[in-house]
């Protein structure tokens, strides 16, 4: 024990403490401010995540024991921060809430004066937490049964540019994504049900466009069509979609916040409908490696509330930052029954899915037929790769840029160098002839 010790903190901290099977655990990132000790930094995370708060109290509840959080361990990173670890007794949280999870372990603690920075890693579910939640409704399966696609990456294409289609002009270029070679339709993050588009006159459209492509090409098609309004506007969305025949939804959870999510998900359970989620806001908080919360901690809350379908990340290439390792591990999180840690990687911990079914990752932000290969080549077939820009930008319009895709896959399923599938194929050919295999900035 240090010598110098705030006592306030000194009861949230036990380095002899040995978690429960039935503990969650969070790991921190923890940078304290100077004069600040890691004892008494690790110790106000605990408490003002779980029972404490700033000072001592002359008063303490029958239940402050059962409840109170436990930093146990400590390591110096060598950089002026530290990770540490706390464990969470089960009763401190409401069943089958993640707000309620969240205003306390990704709640006030960020903003506490005596760190310069607070990243939350990880967050490991105990089997008894995981119980409370459904999980994803379909999994990687049941979206390829609806879907009737066996192995190869799943397809989406959002139009571009993101706004500014009429329904009908939006319903003409969703058949031409579609009847091109393209499997869904996605809705971008910010089209919602503006006046120049409103949702069901949309809806109405992009069906109409699924009816012909399905006929045409013999293929099975859907919507990823963006409900994230207001709550009561959501619910009214997602009845739509559903009496529209329509298998999918779109939520952008982040935005709509993750009681609307877990709304969707009851709904969609209903429904029948899977749910599709991107991540817009995600950035704002996973990007600073010492402050906020990374991306692998919303993936493993987006499986826990049932997302069918997460935009992780592109490794390597695309238009978004991301750091290849980082992708991998959160495609890792959302697919295997059991996540366990790269050799070496401290930052997470062995998570048991308790039999949650998995999630499809979705790779995307600037990916186009030049650029897909490495994607697959690092997260498998298993993926549901969108292509917006990358199809909506080919010379010879969106059909041919739907076609340059699925050629692109082709090739790289059957192991054809795409240069040499080129020759004979002239929608990839006039792809790569644009953006070649270099990667957008
Ligand atoms: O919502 C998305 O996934 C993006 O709009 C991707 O668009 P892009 O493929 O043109 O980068
Ligand atoms: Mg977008």
């Amino acid at each position: 024990m240090p010598e110098k010790f705030d006592v306030i903190y000194h009861e949230f901290v036990d380095e002899s403490y040995e978690p429960q099977e039935t503990d969650l655990i969070a790991v921190f990132r923890v940078t304290p401010r100077e004069g600040i000790s890691i004892y008494d930094a690790a110790g106000r995370v605990a408490a003002e995540s779980s029972v404490g708060t700033w000072t001592t109290l002359s008063v303490k509840p029958s239940f402050f024991e059962k409840l109170k959080a436990k930093a146990y361990r400590m390591h110096d990173l060598g950089d002026g921060s530290w990770l540490v670890w706390v464990a969470y007794p089960l009763g401190l949280f409401e069943e089958g809430s993640i707000p309620n999870l969240a205003s306390s372990v990704l709640g006030n603690i960020f903003g506490m004066k005596a760190l310069d920075g607070l990243r939350v890693e990880d967050i490991v579910f105990p089997r008894e937490y995981i119980r409370w939640f459904p999980g994803p409704q379909h999994g990687i399966e049941g979206v390829r049964r609806i879907l009737g696609v066996d192995k190869r990456p799943i397809l989406a294409t959002v139009p571009k540019p993101k706004l500014g289609y009429t329904p009908e002009e939006y319903g003409k270029v969703a058949y031409e994504i579609l009847v091109g070679g393209i499997d869904l339709v996605k809705d971008d993050e910010n089209f919602a049900g503006q006046s120049f588009c409103r949702f069901e006159a949309r809806l109405r459209e992009v069906m109409k466009a699924i009816d012909r492509a399905e006929k045409e090409t013999g293929e099975r098609k859907g919507y990823l069509a963006n409900v994230t309004a207001t709550i009561k506007e959501m619910e009214k969305r997602i009845k739509l979609v559903a009496d529209y025949g329509n298998k999918f939804i779109m939520v952008d959870f982040l935005t709509a916040g993750w009681a609307a999510l877990q709304h969707a998900r009851e709904l969609a359970e209903e429904y029948g409908l899977a749910i599709h989620g991107h991540r817009a806001f995600h950035a704002a908080f996973t990007r600073n490696p010492r402050h906020g919360v990374s991306m692998f901690v919303v993936a493993k809350l987006g499986r826990l509330a049932g997302l069918d379908h997460l935009h992780i990340g592109t490794p390597g290439v695309g238009k978004m930052d991301a750091k290849t390792a980082e992708v991998l591990d959160n495609a890792r999180v959302l697919r295997e029954p059991v996540f366990k840690p790269r050799e070496g990687d401290l930052f997470h911990l062995e998570q048991d899915w308790a039999g949650l079914k998995p999630v499809l990752p979705v790779a995307s932000g600037g990916l186009h037929p030049g650029n897909l290969q490495p994607v697959i080549e690092k997260l498998g077939t298993d993926v549901l790769l969108q292509v917006g820009g990358g199809v909506l930008g080919h010379p010879d319009g969106p059909r041919a840029g739907a076609a340059a895709v699925r050629q692109a896959i082709d090739a790289i399923l059957e192991g054809v160098p795409l240069e040499e599938y080129a020759r004979e194929h002239r929608e990839l050919a006039r792809a790569l002839e644009k953006w070649g295999r270099v990667h957008p900035v």
